[in-house]
């Protein structure tokens, strides 16, 4: 079948300021040396119409950064990427503007995702009801709270339609009522032959509704395969990692994060 998303020996490095006056420093070139961080390191991998894609990993392995590129909100500083489609990325503070009430980020995003004026009066009510956020859908989205900005994000997604959607946690601040509603609509997705893509710290969840998975540690692409075969090697690396000794665990993390000396 043919590739939705290829990642072909993609890396994604973030510079580290110190301070923001670095940033200006650098602009006028005064500054060369700043240090960088390297969040995702040589993926490679290709995921065909119709997967639904757990992204596993430790905090901050780099499933964030991999569904910004996915969705394209990022670009990668090394490798190709190819996506076959449109993508749309649900995450907590997914592309909404805090100043714009819920009703313009309907259209904000809409635009954004290149959906005309007329599909997005068509699409609007729609968005309305399922977010069900009554009268704050007329409010700035800086007022909301995450749980009700997750509600916006995920109904104007996936009334978006796109070929590929990236769900990143975005469910975890949702409570039971709407999250079981979410769950319903990705198997709508599902049930249609699209690619998704769903980031989570819950392992359940990612096996009951994915059939493939990405495992990253420490920005690298430990295991990419069936999801119960790399759900069953993770835990396995979980249970061992549990029995480290706090000492151990932070030269882990020194090891990739480095020491975190005061400069
Ligand atoms: N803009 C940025 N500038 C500097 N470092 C960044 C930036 N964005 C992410 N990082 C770093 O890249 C690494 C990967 O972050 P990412 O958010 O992708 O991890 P994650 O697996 O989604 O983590 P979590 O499970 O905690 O949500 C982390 O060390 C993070 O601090």
């Amino acid at each position: 079948m043919a590739y939705k998303v290829k990642f072909q020996h993609v890396s994604k490095s973030f510079k580290m300021y110190i301070k923001n006056s670095e940033k200006l420093l650098e602009l006028f070139s005064v500054k060369k040396n700043i240090a960088t961080h390297r969040a995702l390191n040589d993926i490679s991998f290709e995921v065909s119409e119709g997967d639904v894609v757990g992204i596993i990993g430790l905090n901050g392995s780099g499933k964030s950064t991999l569904s910004n590129l996915i969705a394209g909100v990022t670009i990668p500083t090394e490798g190709e990427i190819q996506i076959e489609g449109t993508a749309a990325l649900i995450a907590i503070s997914s592309g909404l503007n805090g100043q714009l009430t819920g009703y313009d980020n309907i259209e904000l995003k809409g635009l954004m995702m290149g959906l005309s004026k007329k599909q997005i009066a068509e699409i609007r009510p729609k968005v309305i009801e399922f977010a069900e956020l009554g009268k704050f859908i007329n409010q700035p989205v800086k007022v909301y709270s995450s749980g009700m900005k997750a509600r916006l994000g995920f109904a104007i997604s996936v009334h978006i339609d796109p070929d590929i959607l990236v769900i990143d946690e975005a469910l975890s601040v949702g409570d039971q009522t709407f999250t079981d509603r979410c769950l319903n609509k990705i198997n709508e997705f599902k049930s249609k032959g699209k690619t998704i893509f769903f980031i989570s710290h819950s392992l359940s969840q990612v096996k009951s509704f994915c059939d493939k998975a990405i495992w990253l540690h420490f920005g690298n692409l430990q295991e990419f395969g069936e999801v119960e075969t790399v759900i069953s090697h993770y835990k396995h690396f979980l249970a061992t990692f549990n029995k480290m000794s706090e000492q151990e665990k932070k030269l882990m993390r020194e090891e990739h994060w480095g020491s975190g000396k005061i400069v």
